[in-house]
């Protein structure tokens, strides 16, 4: 588990992140949200000891970075991946981390099949594509089998190809019970790969999310009968437009209700509720 408390950091007249407190659990995907700016790097630079927060702590497992005897082992991190050696090949930069690290040397070579890049592995690095480069990135994070792993932006620069295949692997990680962490600042990447997010806008937290919990079920006819009906089966019923909007039963109940009160549906659909409009009533709240 990664927790923040009061994590605060301060450049100068910029307060980037400010008095932040959030918990990521282990066995989910939680995405990390939030605008360009708004202080998701610096906050994942604090929790991996490379910034010293102004105020606050940050921890993995109940300890500091700085104290887990075996970090590589132990946190797996994705930050900028422009700042590899263009000179190294793949496969020479994933060993330098490894000999640093300990870790035997065939690891490489199963971390480099994992992420795709096996075929480049002695091409330089500064020959990659972003979207290559972030599976160098990714198979450094996973180099020692780490369960925690702290991710900036990992799907900046992947082809549609390739953004299935990270959000598949990072839950993969998340099932096996994994702590994965992900930032990014857009909202539909994290519809898609997150099961909880945490929401931040200028250094502050907003709000912490489950991604498409509650179901709306939207039907038509807008029927006060049916309406009646389904607030006695126990519904939350709004009308809305030429329709009615149903919480609180599933669908199945809604379209049993029907048939009682012999009430002929002409749409009966479920919405997930997304993200969306949470974030955007958040950070509407917010600026
Ligand atoms: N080393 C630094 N010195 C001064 N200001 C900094 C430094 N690093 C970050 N900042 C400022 O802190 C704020 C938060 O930046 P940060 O990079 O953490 O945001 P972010 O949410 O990761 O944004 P992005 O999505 O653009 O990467 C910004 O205003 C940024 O300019």
């Amino acid at each position: 588990m990664i927790s923040a408390r009061g994590l605060t950091k301060r450049y100068g007249a910029v307060l980037a992140v400010d008095d932040l407190s959030f918990d990521v659990e282990p066995g989910a995907v939680t995405g990390f949200l939030g605008a360009n700016g708004a202080g998701k790097s610096t906050t994942m630079r604090m929790v991996l000891g490379l910034d010293a927060p102004t105020a606050g702590t940050a921890t993995v497992g109940g300890r500091a970075y700085r104290d887990l005897p075996s970090p590589l082992r132990e946190v797996g991190a994705l930050l900028d991946p422009r700042c590899m050696h263009p000179g190294r090949s793949a496969r020479a930069h994933l060993r330098w981390m490894a000999d640093a690290a300990g870790i035997a040397r065939s690891r490489v070579e199963e971390v480099l099949e994992l992420v795709g890049v096996g075929h480049a592995a002695d091409r330089r690095v500064g020959t990659f594509s972003l979207g290559m480069r972030q599976r160098v990135g990714l198979a450094g994070a996973l180099l020692g089998d780490p369960g925690t792993l702290l991710l900036d932006e990992p799907l900046n620069g992947l082809d549609p190809e390739g953004i299935r295949w990270v959000r598949a692997l990072l839950q993969g990680l998340a099932r096996e019970g994994r702590t994965v962490f992900v930032s990014s600042h857009l909202l539909h990447e994290m519809e898609h790969v997150a099961q909880r997010v945490v929401v931040i806008a200028r250094g502050r937290l907003v709000d912490v999310l489950d991604v498409g919990q509650a179901a709306t079920v939207r039907v038509r006819p807008a029927s006060t009968r049916l309406a009646a009906g389904l607030r006695a089966a126990g519904a939350t019923v709004t009308a809305v437009e030429d329709g009615l909007d149903v919480e609180g039963v599933p669908p199945q109940r809604v379209g049993e209700v029907a048939l009682e009160y012999g009430i002929a549906l002409h749409e009966l659909v479920e919405r997930r509720h997304g993200l969306e409009e949470s974030y955007l009533a958040l950070t509407g709240v917010a600026s």
